[in-house]
């Protein structure tokens, strides 16, 4: 049922359809003479659509490679916040194509770019001068029932840092994600900022930043917030589903305890992306012709001991000890590495959430390693079944450590860059080839092309990237009208995963 009349429906992407309204909607809407008389067809707007799409790609061409996605983001957001029936109906059809415009990597630069790129609020923002307010203010927003939250502090965007308000874009992708591949009604989505600050110096000093100018808030007042928040959206919608998403590693576990029990959320980052994960390191298994069960004969070596290494660590650890039976010996096969290499019991000051991964003098002296191993070193000593990267450092995986990997106790190692965006990728797909060999396994985070490998050889690029897996935990959770959601479920999202064939290179286009 529509409330509206006249120009406001047309003002209102939710429900307008430009030249498309049939003449008796543009009677009984009070429409007519406020659009010009021909009706133009759903299939024509498309048509329309893409083909002005298209010739931007082609007046673009040999443009620098970001200058062109952000033209193509622009005409997308456009068509976003003029027509949304419009807009999603291009998106699903083209979702191959157009993901990497509005999600990962090209939504990193508009994050970057947000207050230059601003002319529409998209979403809610709640700040730390709304304190005592946010009971009411979420009654601001229009729509009766919301289904699905993304929630970010911009605190963690991508590999990027401290965004602040800048960080909105993310979960505006991740919903768009929710709707294109999960089925979800645009209209039960809400993207979310909660801006507590930024201790971003330079986005501080910017006149046209669009958000709070304070440093971060920090400790109880911090939580504060975020308490009021979570209470404010459960009162008002409480079937709800809060995801949140690129929180700075130390909330993302404090408010993962804290609310996990209390409320139906997750954490993309750390569940989704250990979702994902392992169900890559299954596949994995399979692609070098092991039974499942071997996994926990690999030797898996991580590097990036965040909120997102860790989450991998967590689930994986899990798995293993699930198979083989034995929870004492199952972190046995993983390296940790973080920014002062391997991190063993020896570290001082280690991470409580790091904590069960370090490793003891004993196991890894007669591999000769040491507390704080570079890279290349574990790399070279270990032998490494599988090399992952969570570290958001840009080629981390450089020549020295990719060559190593040839000496892989496997004849078919993985390399998982997973780091977003891709310049923050650990490695190149066309360098993890190149230097590797032939027979790897590769994922990344952000999209590469497939390798010419020569000769009619090709190597294929996966993606491992929590979109395969948060709108299947999103939806699911709608559906089975689950209170809250358990690593349970993420593990056997990940299995369903694994038995249907990550490794598949037409696995994206299934997915879809
Ligand atoms: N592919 C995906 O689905 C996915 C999901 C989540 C996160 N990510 C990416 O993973 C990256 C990390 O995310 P996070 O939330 O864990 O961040 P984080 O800031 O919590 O953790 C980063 C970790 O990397 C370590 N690190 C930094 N420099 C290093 C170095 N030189 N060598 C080894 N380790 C180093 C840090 O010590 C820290 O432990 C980001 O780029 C993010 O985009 C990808
Ligand atoms: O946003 C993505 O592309 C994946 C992940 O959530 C990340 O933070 O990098
Ligand atoms: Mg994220």
């Amino acid at each position: 049922m529509v409330h509206k009349r006249g120009a406001d429906i047309l003002h209102d992407p939710w429900f307008n359809k430009d030249t498309g309204f049939p003449l008796t909607e543009r009677d009984r809407l009070g429409l007519r003479g406020l659009l010009p008389p021909r009706v133009i067809s759903f299939e024509q707007q498309y048509t329309r659509f893409m083909e002005s799409y298209q010739s931007l790609e082609k007046n673009t061409k040999g443009q620098p490679e970001g200058v062109v996605s952000l033209a193509k983001w622009r005409i997308l957001n456009r068509l976003h916040d003029r027509n949304e029936t419009l807009y999603y109906r291009v998106l699903i059809d083209n979702i191959k194509d157009f993901a990497p415009i509005i999600y990962t990597p090209t939504v990193g630069l508009v994050c970057q770019n947000y207050s230059g790129l601003f002319r529409r609020p998209r979403g809610m923002y709640f700040s730390a001068k709304d304190k005592g307010e946010m009971m009411s203010m979420i009654y601001n927003w229009p729509a009766q029932q919301v289904d699905m939250i993304v929630l970010t502090d911009g605190s963690r965007i991508l590999g990027l840092g401290d965004l602040g308000v800048q960080g909105i874009g993310i979960p505006i992708g991740k919903l768009d994600m929710y709707v294109a591949a999960a089925g979800i009604n645009p209209q039960r989505i809400l993207p979310v900022m909660l801006d507590v600050g930024t201790n971003n110096q330079k986005l501080l000093e910017d006149q046209l930043y669009l958000g709070v100018r304070q440093p971060r808030l920090e400790g109880e007042e911090y939580l504060s917030i975020v308490d009021e928040f979570m209470e404010a959206v459960f009162t008002r919608w409480p079937k709800a589903i809060v995801q949140f998403e690129d929180f700075q590693m130390k909330w993302a576990f404090e408010t993962l305890q804290r609310y996990r029990k209390r409320f139906c959320m997750f954490n993309d980052d750390v569940q989704g992306t250990a979702g994902v994960a392992l169900a890559g390191l299954l596949g994995a298994v399979r692609a070098q012709g092991w039974q499942l069960a071997d996994f926990v004969k690999q030797k898996i070596v991580v590097v990036g001991a965040g909120s997102a290494g860790l989450g991998v660590l967590n689930m994986s650890v899990q798995a293993a000890a699930r198979m083989s039976g034995n929870s004492e010996t199952a972190t046995k096969p993983f390296f940790l590495l973080d920014k002062d290499g391997l991190v063993t019991k020896e570290r001082k000051h280690i991470d409580p959430a790091a904590a069960p991964f370090a490793k003891n003098l004993s196991d890894i002296e007669g591999l000769g390693l040491r507390e704080g191993a570079s890279l290349i070193e574990v790399v070279k000593k270990v032998k490494p079944h599988v090399l992952l990267g969570l570290s958001g450092v840009g080629g981390i995986f450089h020549e020295e450590v990719l060559k190593a990997m040839r000496e892989s106790d496997s004849p078919k190692p993985a390399i998982f860059a997973m780091s977003n965006p891709t310049m923050n990728a650990e490695c190149t797909a066309t360098d993890a080839f190149k230097h590797a060999g032939e027979n790897i396994v590769f994922a990344s985070g952000s999209p590469f092309e497939n390798v010419d490998l020569g000769n009619g050889k090709v190597g294929h690029v996966n993606q491992a990237n929590n979109m395969y897996l948060f709108p299947g935990i999103g939806l699911g959770t709608l559906l089975s009208g689950a209170r809250i959601i358990t690593d349970g479920m993420l593990q056997a999202a990940s299995e369903w995963y694994n038995t249907h064939n990550v490794f598949d290179p037409c696995f994206s286009v299934l997915f879809m």
